[in-house]
């Protein structure tokens, strides 16, 4: 028996257009509802939320095969990518990538020997199915899918380089980082902002790799699919839920202030 297919990589090599939800809450139990909800993918952020590793796992559990899961480590420590993927995980998002040599060592962490560095560890995890794929060894490598967030101005500058490195998939521009660091810390919808983001979608999607990104605005999520996203995170479980419970208990103050 193989590694599991990684449907969210092979729907990237087909050109396929997805959308996703992001995951802040940080439980398995919101995790499944939001993986029923249907979304293509849902992503689990191990770097604005507080999923440690054991809630990352416990989330895991429930998303197959509901839905795709992506995972966002902090950063992309090799011992930390090797955790996350012998508990299951098999597509990875990694933030703040400023350079090729950066992204072809992320490569090397997530595949085992010769092509890479991954602790054999696998006979304990769940990404084997706990030992029940027997294969999974020499098959864990292809299922691998490495999507690379380019969101400052050395990842830009170095974007022709990323986009050449074998073994990335994807890479998702990050609005919010990339504004702050040219500028725009409190208006990341700035024109200058939009101009950059549309011109970066439309080098990566002229590329081999896939390009993704997040945004909270109907109109620019039609816009990034216009400019050649082909993975887009149309919304986050904290901001839906919190946006959603702020104006209803501002409509009922409302109304008993009122009465
Ligand atoms: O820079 C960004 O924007 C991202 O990387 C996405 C944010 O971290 C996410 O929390 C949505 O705001």
């Amino acid at each position: 028996m193989a590694a599991p297919l990684n449907r969210f990589k092979a729907s990237l090599a087909k050109g396929e257009r997805s959308i996703g939800c992001w995951m802040g809450l940080c439980d398995p139990y919101l995790a499944e509802a939001t993986a029923r909800a249907g979304f293509d993918w849902v992503l689990i952020d191990g770097e604005h939320a507080p999923n440690d590793l054991a809630a990352i796992a416990r989330q895991l559990q429930v998303l197959d095969p509901h839905t795709s899961p992506i995972v966002r480590l902090p950063m992309g420590e090799p011992w930390l990518i090797k955790q996350v993927l012998d508990a299951g995980a098999q597509t990875l998002l990694i933030p703040m990538v400023n350079s090729a040599e950066e992204a072809r060592a992320l490569v090397r962490a997530m595949r085992y020997p010769p092509e890479g560095i991954r602790g054999m560890g696998y006979a304990l995890g769940r990404a084997s199915h706990f030992g029940t794929v027997e294969d999974y060894a020499a098959t864990a490598n292809d299922q691998m899918c490495l999507i690379v967030q380019v969101e400052t101005r050395a990842g830009l500058d170095a974007l022709d380089d990323i986009l050449a490195v074998e073994g990335v998939d994807a890479v998702f521009v990050g609005p919010a980082d990339l504004a702050a660091d040219m500028g725009h810390t409190t208006s990341p919808n700035a024109r200058e902002m939009q101009t950059v983001v549309a011109e970066t979608l439309r080098r990566i999607a002229a590329s081999d790799k896939a390009a993704g990104i997040i945004d909270f605005s109907d109109d620019a999520l039609a816009q990034h699919f216009d400019n050649g996203a082909q993975f887009v995170a149309v919304g986050a479980d904290v901001v839906f839920l919190a946006r959603g419970l702020r104006a209803l208990a501002t409509k009922w103050q409302d109304h008993i202030a009122g009465s």
